[in-house]
């Protein structure tokens, strides 16, 4: 049983996929994201270096309350996700009006989406980075619009899911499906399995 620091939905839906039993380690408290791990891109930072910061941020909040409740053994995994378009990074939206722009710039490009995984036992953090390009056919103002009424846009990097109806969208992939969605299982398998979680 290891302890999944993550409030996402779609995280716990693909530790699932591959078996492995967790239990999960809710934030809770104000702000957009119910944690306390700034998401705030740091000046002059790049995707890749805020990615893997914010990541290893949840992972050390994560096991700060582990230690407070006496578990210090166990496994904890932790994850962030983030987009990069024209050395920009793209998080989630704000509001509906933020997600219409952000899908309007995605429309008729690729875009990268980056997700860094950390796993810990405590004592040693290691993290794998999973990058995907992600290729979306031109979209019509009335079809973003659509889409983001439908809340599928709320609470997502780049405002979509690739999961739900944002498969409309996307013409190509080169990377890694569960990487875009969240959790990529290549690299959070491989991670585990370092730790001796056998899988
Ligand atoms: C691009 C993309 C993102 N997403 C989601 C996955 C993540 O939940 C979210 C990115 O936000 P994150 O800040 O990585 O994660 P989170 O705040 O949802 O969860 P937590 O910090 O508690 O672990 O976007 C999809 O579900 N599908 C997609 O195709």
């Amino acid at each position: 049983m290891i302890y999944l620091a993550s409030n996402s939905p779609r995280r716990r839906e693909l530790l699932q996929q591959i078996h492995v039993h967790f239990e999960p380690l809710l934030f809770r408290g104000p702000g957009r994201n119910d944690h306390d791990i700034a998401e705030d891109v740091l000046p002059g930072e790049d995707a890749v270096t805020y990615v893997q910061r914010v990541a290893n941020a949840k992972a050390t909040g994560g096991i700060q309350r582990m230690r407070w409740r006496e578990l210090p053994s166990r496994l904890l995994l932790a994850a962030d996700t983030t987009l990069e378009l024209d050395g920009e990074i793209i998080g989630k939206p704000d509001d509906g009006e933020h997600a219409v722009a952000i899908l309007q710039r995605l429309s008729g490009r690729v875009h990268r989406v980056l997700t860094a995984v950390v796993v810990s036992d405590g004592l040693r953090f290691e993290t794998r980075l999973s990058t995907s390009d992600v290729r979306f056919r031109p979209l019509s103002e009335d079809e973003i619009r659509y889409y983001v009424a439908t809340g599928e846009a709320d609470d997502k990097a780049g405002a979509y899911g690739i999961q739900g109806r944002a498969a409309l969208f996307i013409e190509e992939i080169r990377g890694s499906y569960t990487g875009i969605m969240g959790l990529p299982l290549f690299e959070t398998g491989a991670l585990l399995q370092e730790f001796g979680y056998s899988l």
